[in-house]
Order: structure tokens, then C-alpha cells, then sequence
């Protein structure tokens, strides 16, 4: 089971997962960009000289680091955008059109590159963001056009450039309604998984639970002290079972009622709750048998703290369901022995639960207090 539930939880999405994977793609998409200026470079297509572009090229890179970071430190976990996304997009558009600038007429390759950032950005940004993303590029492409025209004026086709920028506009906004289009996906994704996350939390509690008492039930406990028993084989780690029944309940339930039966069982099991620690463990065997683990202990703590048990339900008073109505209980314990099979610790614990009940009941008795000779 816990090994199922474990399956499950990696199921689920882990936003500062898909955080790092976001900063991954777009330091692909800034080293795309990196290699594009080095080819232009090398084959003379850009109006920059070596250190200039060293300089463009660490400034992009210092950027990329800096955003890398964040994402990865995790402080921005909590936040709405996890990933950064508006900041990333924001600085490889700026990264590509600042070398754009640089470019000959080749410089609108460059510029294309921004649809791959903006495809990244529509997992994490809805209409707002991608809008300001767009408006962002489209504005900062016009603006190196105009710095080029005006700086290199001789080395420009007007007409063809303009043509070029509206061109850019207009993938801009396709891609803008493609990226709602995938956000909304997104969204929706995503809350169907979180809704089948609470789903499987319920599933989870219907499965470990007694539906009565809201303990633990038997396959849950049994998996409880598998483990327990491979913490005791490990090291200086001991736990004991206690084995609990109710005196005499068919009597309460044919005196009293099987409603009044089972909020006995109810109030027993409140009463086993605040009696234990937070690191016990407290299941229902079925009907009016239960067991507890008491984690680091030995006879003597497990008997004390059954004794406390018996005492508490022996003065719980049901006088709201019946005046004559008391309920008292039978403990059996043994502590868990290095290199035994689980089923001898629980033998021995039901053993003494057995004592316990042929001596008259509402008492504990612990292993010590078993005849050696008892057969098995
Ligand atoms: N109200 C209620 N009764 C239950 C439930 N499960 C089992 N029982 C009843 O618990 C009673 C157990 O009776 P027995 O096994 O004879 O044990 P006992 O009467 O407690 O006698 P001792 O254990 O010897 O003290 C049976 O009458 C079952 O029907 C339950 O969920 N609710």
C-alpha cells in the first residue's frame, strides 16, 4: 500500500520541477540564439567586431545566469510564477533584439526567435502576460529598425523592412491567441490534478482507515509493524503490542443496542487517541479487537501506558446513552524481540490478552506475567 500511495505522490506536479525545466529550455533557446550570432558572425553578416559581440554575448549570458539562479534557489516557489517566465521571455527578447541591431538584413532571423521564448511563456502566462510579451517585442523590433535606419541608413530597404516588422506583428498575435489557447489547457490541467490529488487523498484515508472508529484498519497496521519490525532489526530501535478487547460487548449490544455498542467503540477509540503519543500507532482488528504500537518502548512503558487506557475507559461516563451502560477493557502486551517472526510477538500478546480475560478481566498483562509452558 505505501508503496502504491508513494507511486501516486510522484504522480502529482511538482511546481519547482517544471520550474528548472522551464529555465532549461529557455538556456536552450539563449544558446540557439548564441550559436545563430556566431554563424552570422563568422560569415560576416554582422555590423560588430569581436569584443563587441564578446560584450553582447556575456552581457545575455550574465542575464541567463542571474534568472537561472533564481529559478533554481527556489525563492520564488510560493510565488504565482514560479518559473519567472515574464522576466525570462522579457530578457530573451531583449537579448535577441539588442542583436538584432547588429545584424544586416539577416536581422529578422534573429527576431524570429522570439516565438520560441513566447511558445515557453504560454505554459505559465495568461492574456495579460502574453500581451505585454508581444507589445514588448513588437515595439523593441521597430525600435532597433529605426535605430539602424537612423544610424546606417544607407544599409536599409525601407519598404521591405516595414514589411518584415508587420509580418512580425501579426505572428505576434497568433501566437498570442495560441498561447491563451494553451494556457487555458494549462489551467484546466491543472486543476483537474489537484482535484484528483484531494481524490486520491480521500481514497488514501478510505483505505488506512476503520470507517467506525477512524483508526487505523488491520492491513494498515499489519504494514505499520512490518516496519516497525525492520526499524528493531536495524538498530537500537524496540516497540511492543498491546492486543485490546472489549469486556463482554455482545452483552452491550444486547443489552444496550448495536448503536450504543458502537459509540462505545467510538468513544474507546477517542480515549486510545489522546491516551498515546503523536508516534504510536492505534488500529481496529475488527469487531471489538484492537492493537496498539507503541514505538520506543519497552514492557514496562507499554503497560503503563495500557493501564492508563483501561482506567480512562473504565470511568468514561455514557450515563447520556444509558445510566447503567459501562465498558471496560481486557490488555494483552509483548514487546517485539530482535530476529522473531512478527506472528510470535503477536502470539504472545494474544496470549496474555487470553490471561487477561480468564482472570476476570478489565486488567493488563504483559509477557512477563505468562506461564513459560503455555503451548503456542
Ligand atoms: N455494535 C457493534 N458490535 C459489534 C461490531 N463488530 C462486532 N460486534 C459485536 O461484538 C460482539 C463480540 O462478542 P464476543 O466475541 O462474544 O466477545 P465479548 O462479548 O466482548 O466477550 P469477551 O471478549 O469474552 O469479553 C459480537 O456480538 C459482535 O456482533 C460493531 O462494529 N459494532
Amino acid at each position: 500500500m505505501i508503496r502504491e500511495l508513494e507511486q501516486a505522490d510522484a504522480l502529482s506536479l511538482d511546481d519547482q520541477r517544471l520550474a528548472r525545466r522551464h529555465a532549461r529550455t529557455a538556456l536552450a533557446i539563449s544558446g540557439l540564439h548564441t550559436m545563430i550570432c556566431l554563424f552570422y558572425f563568422q560569415g560576416g553578416y554582422m555590423v560588430a567586431n569581436g569584443p563587441t559581440l564578446a560584450m553582447l554575448l556575456g552581457g545575455i549570458w550574465a542575464g541567463n545566469l542571474l534568472l537561472t539562479l533564481l529559478v533554481f534557489s527556489g525563492r520564488f516557489r510560493r510565488r504565482r510564477d514560479p518559473s519567472l517566465s515574464l522576466p525570462w521571455n522579457l530578457w530573451l527578447t531583449t537579448s535577441m533584439m539588442t542583436s538584432a541591431y547588429f545584424m544586416d538584413e539577416f536581422r529578422i532571423s534573429i527576431a524570429m526567435l522570439f516565438f520560441a521564448a513566447m511558445l515557453l511563456a504560454s505554459f505559465r502566462q495568461s492574456l495579460p502576460g502574453l500581451l505585454i510579451m508581444s507589445i514588448g517585442a513588437v515595439s523593441g523590433y521597430l525600435l532597433v529598425l529605426v535605430l539602424v535606419w537612423h544610424n546606417r541608413s544607407v544599409q536599409m530597404n525601407l519598404t521591405l523592412e516595414m514589411l518584415q516588422w508587420l509580418i512580425f506583428c501579426m505572428a505576434s498575435v497568433s501566437f498570442v491567441i495560441t498561447g491563451v489557447g494553451i494556457n487555458a489547457l494549462r489551467t484546466n490541467l491543472t486543476a483537474k490534478n489537484r482535484q484528483l490529488g484531494d481524490a486520491l487523498m480521500k481514497v488514501r484515508e478510505m483505505a488506512i482507515r476503520d470507517e467506525l472508529t477512524g483508526l487505523f484498519n488491520r492491513r494498515h497496521i499489519m504494514e505499520v509493524l512490518t516496519q516497525q519490525q525492520a526499524l528493531a532489526e536495524s538498530g537500537e530501535y524496540r516497540f511492543a503490542v498491546c492486543f485490546v478487547d472489549l469486556d463482554h460487548f455482545k452483552r452491550i449490544n444486547d443489552r444496550f443496542g448495536h448503536a450504543a455498542g458502537d459509540e462505545v467503540l467510538r468513544r474507546f477509540a477517542e480515549i486510545a487517541r489522546a491516551s498515546l503519543r503523536e508516534a504510536d500507532y492505534t488500529g481496529r482488528l475488527g469487531g471489538e479487537e484492537f492493537v496498539l504500537v507503541l514505538t520506543q518502548s519497552d514492557l514496562d512503558g507499554a503497560a503503563q501506558v495500557a493501564e492508563r487506557l483501561r482506567v480512562a475507559l473504565a470511568g468514561e461516563d455514557f450515563s447520556a446513552l444509558d445510566p447503567a451502560l459501562s465498558a471496560s477493557v481486557s490488555i494483552g502486551i509483548a514487546a517485539y524481540r530482535v530476529g522473531e517472526e512478527l506472528n510470535e510477538t503477536l502470539a504472545r500478546a494474544d496470549r496474555c490478552l487470553y490471561q487477561a480475560k480468564t482472570r476476570g478481566r478489565d486488567q493488563v498483562i504483559t509477557e512477563e506475567a505468562l506461564p513459560l509452558a503455555v503451548p503456542a
